[in-house]
């Protein structure tokens, strides 16, 4: 039954030409690649207590961490039962499920075998990342840029076998699988020869990416940083040096909103990015004077994302992925709270009279453009999510409150 809300907030959104029925339809096929590492504090399967590393840290002991697959699985059903669409998951390579303990370099598709059957059951995308952190070998912040030959190889190995997990995977899901290339190498003071770390970097990476794949099954991303802890002076995988890359490589670039100078618009890269690289991945975030990786609020940053996003026209070839990870509040709310966030930026965005908007801004009109923007903040927004959360069957409001706590509460006794 349509709630008299909704048909009020129906008739709002037609005076200024604007379809809410077009505006929901839309959003119910934009996918997001929701992040496995927020379910267990970036802790990964493999049985070894390396620590995340690399600059990047969960922080907080709230209860539920998720200690194995299965309970991290559970855990995932339950947030996507609470998510309303179909999205996808985002794996990282120390998430492998198998009793088998093998290196980095020594993964095969097999240790993931249940992941990609676990996925056709809930109807899931999924998508890859090679772990360059939390190992041994990257003990000195450098590993595809290392400047030992032996080092290098380990990591290029790595990154080989995780492109054919992924291809793999895609070809099994019938999706195209993103492979996103993210690795923590960097100085903690001032380097003295740049250029021979970028080299280093470059060279692996080429040698990493030589075999071509079917881009039915594999996508490749690379992913820029500015800084990290410990390295604090050069990320050898700049945004400069990624953005050349992905354009000569023809990669997607991943953009992490964390992975900037803090006053940086990234929702202001998107078109510039756009005209020269053909699809991008963004790792949707919430940096806090650092690259803290918080939970993505319905703030300024994520609507201006979203915005850029459908006002742009480069929902198409964005892929939309999260990159937070928050252990002092309950996983599961985070994902699901996080995620919900995203969507409803974007149904926000679908929401706009764009056309209006932009002829306003050709026409050099920006008294009207100005008067517009904050008019139409006013809109019944909330109502049209309402609507599509009941569409999708699921809960919103005070309900959602108590399943989110309902089953945190079951999970709680972990230890
Ligand atoms: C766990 C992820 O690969 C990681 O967060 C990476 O994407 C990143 O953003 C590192 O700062
Ligand atoms: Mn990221």
């Amino acid at each position: 039954m349509t709630r008299p809300e909704y048909t009020a907030a129906q008739d709002a959104f037609a005076q200024w030409g604007v379809d809410t029925e077009a505006a929901m339809e839309r959003l119910a096929t934009i996918p997001i690649s929701v992040h496995c590492w927020q379910g267990d504090d970036v802790v990964g399967f493999e049985g070894v207590t390396a620590g995340s590393g690399g600059g990047i840290q969960a922080t907080g002991n709230y209860p539920g961490r998720a200690r194995t697959p299965d309970e991290l699985r559970a855990d995932l059903v339950f947030a996507y039962a609470n998510i309303p669409g179909s999205h996808r998951l985002n794996l990282h390579a120390c998430y492998l499920d198998s009793n088998e303990t093998p290196d980095r370099d020594a993964l095969e598709y097999r240790h993931f075998a249940s992941w990609v059957d676990w996925a056709k059951e809930n109807g899931l995308g999924l998508d890859f990342n090679p772990t360059f952190f939390a190992h041994p070998k990257a003990g000195d912040n450098l590993t595809l840029s290392h400047p030992d030959k032996g080092i290098r190889e380990f990591w290029i190995r790595h990154g080989q076998i995780c492109r054919e997990i992924a291809a793999q995977m895609g070809r099994e899901l019938g999706s195209p699988c993103v492979n996103n290339i993210w690795v923590p190498d960097g100085y903690k003071d001032n380097p003295v020869d740049r250029m021979a770390a970028r080299s280093r970097l470059e060279a692996s990476l080429d040698v990493m990416l030589d075999k071509r794949f079917d881009k039915a099954h594999l996508l490749d991303a690379v992913e820029s940083k500015l800084f990290g802890l410990g390295v604090e002076a050069c990320t050898v995988g700049s945004h400069e040096f990624y953005l050349g890359y992905a354009i000569r490589k023809n990669t997607l670039l991943c953009l992490d909103m964390g992975h900037f100078h803090p006053t940086e618009n990234i929702a202001d890269k998107l078109s510039s990015v756009a005209l020269s690289v053909d699809e991008i991945l963004l790792h949707v975030s919430r940096p806090m004077r650092w690259d803290s990786d918080h939970v993505i609020l319905l703030n300024d940053d994520i609507l201006a994302m979203a915005q850029e996003l459908v006002f742009g026209d480069l929902l198409e070839r964005t892929h939309i992925g999260l990159d937070f990870f928050d252990a002092t509040i309950s996983r599961t709310a985070a994902w699901v709270i996080g995620t919900r966030n995203m969507q409803k930026a974007l149904l926000r965005a679908l929401l706009q009279p764009v056309e209006m908007l932009q002829a306003k801004e050709a026409e050099l009109n920006f008294s009207d453009r100005f008067i517009l923007t904050e008019e139409l903040k006013d809109l019944p927004h909330g109502a049209v999510w309402e609507a599509f959360c009941e569409r999708q069957s699921v809960p919103s409001g005070k309900t959602l409150l108590n399943t989110l706590n309902t089953y945190q509460a079951s999970v709680a006794d972990r230890t």
